[in-house]
């Protein structure tokens, strides 16, 4: 019998507070989002707490704890504040990523391996408490190396740079992608879990589904934006069939 090389989807709802906090009300609401991500079937929930609160607010994620049943992947910068707040809520797993204040999103993957000692005390405190720990890296073997290092059982793969590539030429998006596949194989041979994700769409997401050693991919901005045309449960199945789609290919041909 084949086994299925699962790929989840966990959806980013970050952009929907984005929207909100425009208007500084309740509307549209996150975790109502969310609630379209489980009926569309995604496998899990991904929330970025910014340590400046613009788009997620505190409140977000001890609602998406209480009224979400699917797997919460908090991600959260590496500060005591926020391995605080991660230790009251509980998520299924929390993913370390860098946060500069005057950023317009997350450039660039989490130094791990310049910060060991800051890191190694977050990490073991986080796994200690049963939360799976990630790290939301370049795809470089070094940074793949200092997560082995700080026994970090996960790694997230940042897709920013492949993905905007795709307006390079072609010859940017395939070194992007090559990149990105030699660290997923890199990580997971060094018994890493690897997941992807930031930028992704429509039209990127397949070359990285079909990466078989990925066993997660976590988007969000581009189906908050494509949800304004066609509605957040279509794009959210949208993308699962692409993803899909990618991954029985590689199976077929295994
Ligand atoms: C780390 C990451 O990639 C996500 O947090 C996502 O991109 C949404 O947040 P920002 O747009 O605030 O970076
Ligand atoms: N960690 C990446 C993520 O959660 C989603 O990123 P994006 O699709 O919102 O760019």
């Amino acid at each position: 019998m084949t086994v299925r090389n699962e790929l989840r989807l966990g959806i980013n709802v970050d952009h929907v507070a984005t929207i909100r906090n425009t208007r500084g009300g309740v509307h549209p609401d996150p975790v109502r989002a969310a609630k379209v991500a489980v009926s569309a079937g995604a496998d899990g929930i991904t929330a970025h707490l910014r340590e400046d609160r613009r788009h997620i607010i505190d409140s977000d994620i001890e609602r998406l704890r209480a009224e979400i049943a699917l797997p919460l992947n908090f991600e959260m910068a590496a500060t005591r504040e926020m391995v605080e707040i991660a230790l009251r809520q509980r998520p299924h797993a929390v993913c370390i990523v860098p946060e500069r204040r005057e950023e317009r999103t997350t450039e660039g993957g989490l130094d791990a391996a310049g910060q060991l000692a800051h890191l190694q005390p977050m990490v073991l405190e986080l796994g200690a408490a049963g939360i799976r720990v990630s790290l939301f890296i370049a795809a470089d073997r070094r940074q793949i190396d200092a997560a082995v290092a700080l026994g970090a059982p996960v790694v997230e793969l940042h897709t920013g740079t492949y993905c905007e590539a795709i307006d390079e030429s072609p010859e940017a998006f395939e070194r992007e992608r090559a990149r990105i596949e030699d660290a997923a194989h890199y990580g997971a041979g060094l018994g890493l879990e690897i997941h992807a994700g930031h930028g992704l769409t429509y039209d990127t997401v397949k070359p990285i589904a079909a990466i078989p050693v990925i066993r997660e991919l976590n988007i969000g901005h581009f189906l908050i934006g494509e949800a304004v045309f066609v509605g957040l449960d279509e794009s959210i199945r949208t993308m699962r069939a692409l993803m899909d789609e990618a991954r029985n290919a590689v199976d077929a041909r295994s």
